[in-house]
């Protein structure tokens, strides 16, 4: 048993279903999903911008398997992998996983590092992390903090760029 913090995002072809597809595929799993999110891209490519959610998702699974379940998803929607950072169908990506003690899981295999060490700068992580988990906590090179307290150190302009649209189900 493991829980997972999953990061989702979408800016090419019919993102609000490239989203969905991501709840579906861990259909009985998702414990909380965030509203979606219009964000401004990050990372310094020129890219349309991305429609993002953040969900939560628990299951019996290994720890590695929700990377592997979720590179199955980007599969499925045709993902390809040209511009690091650059545009895509799909990305889905683990933020943070606790196993089933509760003891946030630290990785440092580059193909699967955890908590997610970019994770701390990412507005488009952290703000719909909190709509689900306003007590949510990462743990960071620098130490455990909390959401809120990131959120407040990301730059106002990168804030701005990040725009509640509605609930990934609602009429919007
Ligand atoms: N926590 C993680 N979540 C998702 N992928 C990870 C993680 N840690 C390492 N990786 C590895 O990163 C590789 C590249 O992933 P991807 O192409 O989605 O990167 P990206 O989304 O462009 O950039 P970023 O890693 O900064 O989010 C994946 O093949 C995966 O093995
Ligand atoms: N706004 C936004 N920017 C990004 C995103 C994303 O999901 N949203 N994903 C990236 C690849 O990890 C790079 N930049």
């Amino acid at each position: 048993m493991s829980r997972a913090v999953l990061s989702v995002g979408s800016n090419v072809g019919d993102r609000r279903a490239h989203l969905r597809s991501v709840v579906a595929g861990f259909a009985g799993e998702v414990i909380a999903v965030s509203p979606v999110y219009s964000t401004a891209p990050w990372g310094g490519v020129e890219q349309d911008d991305f429609y993002n959610i953040t969900l939560i998702a628990e299951g019996s699974r290994s720890v590695r398997s929700w990377l592997t379940a979720g590179a199955e998803l980007e599969r499925a929607a045709q993902r390809e992998r040209e511009i690091r950072w650059g545009p895509r169908t799909l990305d889905v990506d683990v933020i943070s996983v606790e196993d089933s003690d509760g003891i946030v899981v630290r990785n440092d295999d580059p193909t699967l590092i955890l908590p997610h060490p970019r994770a701390d700068q990412r507005a488009f992580v952290l703000v719909p992390w909190l709509d689900v988990d306003p007590d949510a906590v990462l743990h960071t090179s620098s130490g455990i903090e909390r959401v809120d307290a990131l959120v407040a150190q990301i730059d106002s302009a990168e804030l701005a760029g990040v725009r509640r649209l509605g609930e990934l189900d609602g009429d919007w």
